[in-house]
């Protein structure tokens, strides 16, 4: 599975330690920056790793900055994303399981690296259930299109 990733400068860290564990799990890791530690604006990498699963051009999203909020309200401002940020373990098998998520924002702030990689884990590792679920999902993808 090929997975996208980005942060802003408040989570690059973290980032670099996802994109390591990804590769040692035999994941193809698009890394969409930043890389450093300047002072950048999160939207711009939201936006880019939410627009890279729309494009197909990766099948699921990470994305980090301080608390996770800011770049995963802007991923979610993107037509047919659905971005959860997460901080449990059974959170994040949920926006899978029942939500259907193509992406996940984590805060380097608020969670430890362990703690982080879990929930990558979780996230990667759950299959969406559909039944029930995917006509919820669907009243969600209605809402969008029906308040452009
Ligand atoms: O968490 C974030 C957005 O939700 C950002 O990482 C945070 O706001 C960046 O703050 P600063 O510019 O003070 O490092």
């Amino acid at each position: 599975m090929k997975i996208g990733i980005g942060a802003d400068h408040g989570a690059y860290k973290l980032k670099e330690v996802i994109k390591n564990h990804l590769n040692e799990k035999g994941y193809e890791v698009v890394d969409y920056g930043t890389n450093g530690p300047e002072s950048v604006d999160y939207p711009k990498y939201g936006e880019a790793v939410a627009k890279g699963i729309i494009n197909e051009e990766i099948e699921r999203g990470i994305v980090c900055c301080g608390t996770g909020i800011g770049i995963g309200l802007a991923a979610n401002k993107v037509k047919g994303i659905r971005c959860a940020n997460v901080s449990d373990t059974f959170s994040a098998k949920m926006s899978r399981a029942h939500n259907n998520c193509q992406m996940i924002s984590l805060g380097e702030r608020v969670l430890g690296y362990g703690l982080a990689l879990e929930l990558v884990d979780a996230f990667l590792e759950t299959e969406f259930e559909g039944e029930r679920h995917a006509k919820r999902v669907d009243m969600i993808i209605d809402i969008e299109s029906n308040n452009l």
